[in-house]
């Protein structure tokens, strides 16, 4: 569904080049939930901007189920961090989630289904005539989602989705992403700086080296299908993956260091 083949991005301006991302191959199957981590600066905003057709790449290609990116690919949804910037402050949430579709062309009656399922899916049925600034932070960010989900994507990007949120509403949106995930069988890229967030979400997680990036490991996530965060957070095979995470990022960290 999704081919990245020697990626390159070098920003350039003011006089200074930056060498973000240097060669990045990896493709990701239809249907996969596929996590990306890697050292903070390494280049992963800039990779999914480049997927997502925001950013032109400066070598290398991009294929979204067949079709090169040239721009945003018509079948795919982000999801960025910043649920306060995403969406309209002057609309309400449920013309927040409508606005896509509009985009796309869809009859009113569609839309309004659309609107109303996509909002019921992340529990938050009653809030379509809110304000966003009304809702707390994770209800936002649950808006965003209910935003892409309603889209219908067939290719969904994250972006540290969940980096601005507690504890606790970061664990549910956690489940709601799975649950959502079997459920609509999309395609998921997410990416995060958490790494035990990146094993309980995965079905593979690709570890990144330090910029400017390769791909330093394309890990499988041999845990069950079915996760919960207490059981699945306390297996011992989850404390392996976890573990192994942690020392690669380390030593792609130490890799910048000693260079
Ligand atoms: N618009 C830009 N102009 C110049 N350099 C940039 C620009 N955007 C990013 N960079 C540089 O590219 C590198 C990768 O940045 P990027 O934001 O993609 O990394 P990241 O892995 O998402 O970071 P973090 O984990 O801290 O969120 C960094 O060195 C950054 O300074």
């Amino acid at each position: 569904m999704l081919d990245v083949k020697g990626l390159k991005k070098t920003y350039t301006g003011d006089g200074r080049t930056v060498e973000a991302v240097r060669d990045l191959t990896f493709t990701v199957a239809d249907g996969d939930l596929t996590c990306l981590v890697g050292p903070s600066g390494c280049g992963k905003t800039t990779l999914l901007k480049c997927i997502a057709g925001l950013l032109p790449p400066s070598g290398g290609t991009v294929t979204v189920d067949g079709t090169p990116v040239t721009g945003p690919p018509p079948g795919m949804a982000v999801v960025f961090q910043e649920y306060g910037r995403s969406l309209f402050p002057w609309m309400r949430v449920a013309a927040n989630v409508e606005l896509p579709l509009r985009q796309k062309g869809l009859p009113r009656e569609r839309r309004r289904e659309l609107v109303a399922e996509s909002l019921a899916a992340v529990g938050l049925a009653d809030a379509h005539g809110a304000y966003p600034w009304q809702l707390s932070g994770g209800m936002q960010q649950r808006v965003a989602i209910a935003r892409a989900i309603a889209y219908e994507p067939r290719v969904l990007l994250m972006d540290e989705p969940f980096a601005a949120v507690d504890a606790q509403t970061r664990a549910d949106l956690e489940d709601l992403i799975r649950g959502l995930w079997q459920r609509l069988g999309v395609t998921v890229l997410f990416v995060t700086h958490d790494i035990d967030e990146a094993v309980y979400l995965g079905q593979r997680v690709l570890i990144l080296s330090a910029s400017p990036t390769v791909v330093r490991e394309d890990l499988p996530i041999d845990l069950p299908a079915e996760r919960d965060q207490l059981h699945t957070r306390a297996a011992p095979r989850f404390t392996e993956l976890r573990t192994h995470v942690y020392e690669q990022i380390q030593a792609a960290k130490r890799s910048i260091a000693a260079s």
